[in-house]
């Protein structure tokens, strides 16, 4: 069957919708950055006091209790949990590489 072209309106129409969800996904990745490089700020300062005080640069029980908790926010938000914990492993394991160096 071929398809019958479609109008200049519709056209027109799916390239402001999608203009629309871009400029969305701009502000929300610029969030993502900012939260982010906040998220960066206080775990540098951790990282400092771990090394000051000799502490073990990771702790296990808390990023247990942090993956749990972001699994709830996860499900709530209609976001993949799996996915969830693997970004904040991913993360966590980048936290847990700068606070090595500051030990170094
Ligand atoms: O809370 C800490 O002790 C941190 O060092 C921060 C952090 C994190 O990025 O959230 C990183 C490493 C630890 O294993 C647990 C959590």
């Amino acid at each position: 069957m071929t398809q019958s072209p479609q109008s200049t309106d519709v056209v027109e129409r799916a390239a402001e919708v999608l203009r629309e969800h871009r400029a969305s996904i701009d502000r929300l990745d610029a969030i993502l950055v900012y939260t982010l490089g906040e998220r960066f700020k206080h775990t540098q300062a951790v990282g400092r006091l771990k090394a000051q005080h000799d502490l073990p640069p990771s702790d296990p029980d808390r990023e247990a209790r942090q993956i749990a908790r972001l699994q709830e926010l996860a499900q709530d938000a209609d976001l993949d949990p799996e996915f969830a914990r693997a970004f904040l492993q991913f993360i966590i394991q980048e936290v847990i590489q700068h606070h090595k160096k500051h030990q170094q």
